[in-house]
């Protein structure tokens, strides 16, 4: 018992310092009270599991804890992390105690652990020590993705191959992997597409929807008209992947009778389960199915575990899955990355024979075998590889490219062969832009400063000018005017990688503030305030992540306008009162976790002075693949950029 004392006295001290937090403790008191003599290893490993949910992460895996805890546990925070790296170091000694044997050993002869089926509120597998409901998640996710990946056809009908040649006449691609996208997608119930920004997903799936509408009805034994649904984890990437739908698909050369069954409209995944009020508890679940043949679910990297597993606990057991996204940005906010584990080993197109012979049969495409055999996953798991958006000249492109490959040389020099900013003009083929001079703080906030009060596109000027010079003069242009804004604002976004601290979003909205309205603090709410959700509310219709303005209406009342992303609502904007929404933030600068799923004209990427464990290798990947046509690089500290490029989590 005094040792269970001295464990919590610890632990009280780390919350003190901000590095766990109470619910992680109360979680702790919730094990004691159903095993009062819970040794100290099985209080720490719960308070830890507890702390890695919080961050995101599905279990708590004790190899990894034993070898690197720092880094592990994230531990001191990432604002913190120069002030406080050595009392964590010597805080986090006292793990060292445990090695991973001593650590197993320990849950093993609880009776809070055991190691699959049963009642626990704790699992162990290998390594691994999951939250029972986690771990669940798992096994549906598990169960129902090896179901769908058996073989819906041994072979396909010769007039396949015609289509096939039609919508893939001549490629530049070789081999050409969204022809084979298709292919191994028409073979099973699942499929994952997974490329970077512009390579072709959208028009590959509206491809492959085509040709999946004309199986269907061309079944001699039971033709049929699909019931296609197509969702997206939130209400913006919805929009926007409804947006690139109907471009992809004014650019087919199809019958207008088969685009007809294809859908335009993308709602959010919670609206395809039938969210209930306040909570994730849905209408549809595995003994009231969603009534579909084809789910598609685009911007895939943002759906966390439990999401995932009620999806597929959702779907009839014939329907069709297909997941779209780009397995290398940054995981969900929520626990899990359920793209990036499932995607894992993509690149390598670790077809096996099977699979290699239904690509040379239908595609026409010789692949040559990789040197190991992917997982049955992989089997139907296709990387589109070229980017069509940016080409080799694009400067978006190359530095994407060489993040994500960890090549942070490379990426220093395409930065110094940089266009920069002499009058906030870029030159005409750049689109990238960094300080040339050695980045310092000062530097850096100046160029923010000066792009953000820039009147062009490039900063905040242009959607402050429509808030001010479009004004409509009538009730029923308000909400004209207000998508207008709203899409102004969506030309230039400041990202950061911090939510603390002076560079990050707290910090840069602040200051933003001060810029664009020339008064310090003012009132919370103002015309012209972006704010960002960040707590699902079920009864407004607002999920986290979705931005609204604050406007003034045709009353000259202040209220919110939110674009309207349900696919039937007649009204395009809908306005709320700001007393209706507490849990807001203002949305100048927001994280590049919450920028996932959007996309922005200009992107500028600031960069706090030190590096710490969040600035990863994806989550500058993902800030670089936000911009559409133009990005920055503000570093505060020279170093920062290259030190993140070599820290990759997969
Ligand atoms: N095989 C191709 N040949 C030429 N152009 C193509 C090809 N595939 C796609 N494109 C073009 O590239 C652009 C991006 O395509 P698409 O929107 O399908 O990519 P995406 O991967 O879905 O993009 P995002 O990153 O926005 O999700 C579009 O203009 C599209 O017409």
């Amino acid at each position: 018992m005094i040792r269970q004392a001295a464990v919590i006295d610890s632990m009280q001290h780390w919350i003190a310092k901000g590095w766990l937090s109470h619910l992680n403790r109360a979680f702790v008191g919730f094990l004691l009270d159903l095993e009062p003599d819970a040794t100290e290893a099985v209080l720490w490993a719960g308070a830890l599991l507890s702390h890695q949910l919080d961050r995101g992460e599905v279990y708590l895996d004790l190899e990894k804890l034993c070898e690197q805890p720092g880094l592990t546990l994230a531990i001191p925070a990432d604002d913190a992390w120069a002030v406080e790296q050595d009392e964590a170091a010597a805080e986090l000694a006292r793990l060292k105690d445990y090695s991973i044997e001593t650590w197993k050993a320990a849950l093993t002869q609880s009776r809070l652990v055991s190691f699959g089926e049963g009642v626990t509120p704790l699992v162990l597998t290998g390594n691994r020590l999951y939250l029972r409901r986690y771990w669940h998640y798992e096994q549906i996710i598990q169960a129902c993705i090896m179901q769908r990946l058996q073989p819906v056809r041994d072979s396909l009908p010769s007039s396949l191959s015609e289509r096939l040649q039609r919508l893939f006449p001549t490629s530049s691609e070789s081999p050409d992997w969204q022809k084979i996208a298709c292919v191994l997608a028409l073979r099973a119930r699942f499929a994952i597409i997974t490329g970077g920004p512009g390579t072709g997903k959208t028009t590959t799936l509206t491809k492959l929807l085509a040709l999946l509408i004309h199986l269907a009805q061309e079944d001699s034994e039971n033709p049929k008209t699909l019931n296609i649904l197509l969702a997206a984890p939130t209400g913006k990437a919805a929009a926007r992947v409804s947006e690139s739908i109907a471009k992809a698909l004014d650019n087919l050369a199809i019958d207008e009778s088969i685009k007809q069954c294809i859908p335009r409209k993308a709602s959010t995944l919670h609206r395809l389960l039938g969210s209930g009020h306040d909570s994730r508890r849905f209408q549809h679940n595995r003994h009231n199915p969603i009534v579909a043949d084809i789910v598609i679910v685009d911007e895939a990297s943002m759906i966390d575990l439990e999401m995932m597993a009620s999806l597929l606990g959702a779907l009839p057991a014939n329907a069709q899955l297909i997941l779209l996204g780009d397995k290398d940005q940054l995981a969900s906010v929520e626990a899990g990355s359920v793209m990036g584990d499932l995607c894992r080993g993509a690149e390598q197109a670790a077809y096996d024979a099977a699979t290699l012979a239904w690509i040379a049969d239908y595609a026409g495409e010789r692949l040559k075998p990789a040197a190991a055999l992917g997982s049955a996953i992989n089997q139907q798991t296709i990387m589109l590889r070229h980017s069509h958006r940016f080409d080799e000249h694009s400067g978006i492109g190359q530095l994407a490219r060489a993040v994500n490959q960890g090549d942070a040389l490379q990426a220093q020099s395409i930065l110094s062969d940089t266009a920069h900013y002499p009058d906030l003009r870029p030159e005409p083929r750049a689109d990238y832009f960094a300080l040339r001079q050695r980045p310092t703080a000062d530097a850096a906030n100046s160029l923010l400063r000066k792009l953000v009060i820039n009147e062009g596109v490039l900063g905040y000027g242009y959607y402050l000018a429509q808030i001010g010079d479009c004004r409509p003069n009538t009730a029923e242009r308000c909400d004209e005017w207000a998508l207008q804004v709203l899409a102004a604002f969506d030309a230039f976004q400041v990202l950061s990688a911090l939510r603390r601290g002076p560079w990050g979003v707290e910090g840069l909205n602040q200051r933003i503030e001060e810029w664009l309205f020339a008064r310090s603090k003012q009132a919370l709410w103002y015309e012209g305030r972006p704010v960002m959700i960040t707590r699902n509310d079920y009864n407004l219709g607002l999920m986290n992540g979705d931005i609204g303005i604050a406007l003034r209406d045709s009353s000259g009342k202040l209220k919110v306008a939110f674009p309207n992303t349900d696919p039937l609502a007649a009204l395009k904007i809908r306005w709320v009162s700001p007393m209706r929404l507490p849990d807001v933030e203002t949305a100048f600068a927001i994280t590049v976790h919450k920028s996932q799923g959007s996309e922005f004209n200009h992107v500028a990427l600031v960069l706090p002075e030190n590096i710490s464990p969040v600035i990863t290798r994806e989550l500058i990947y993902t800030g670089i693949t936000r911009a559409k046509e133009s990005f920055t690089l503000l570093e505060s500290c020279d170093g920062v950029f290259s030190k993140a490029i070599l820290t990759c989590r997969k």
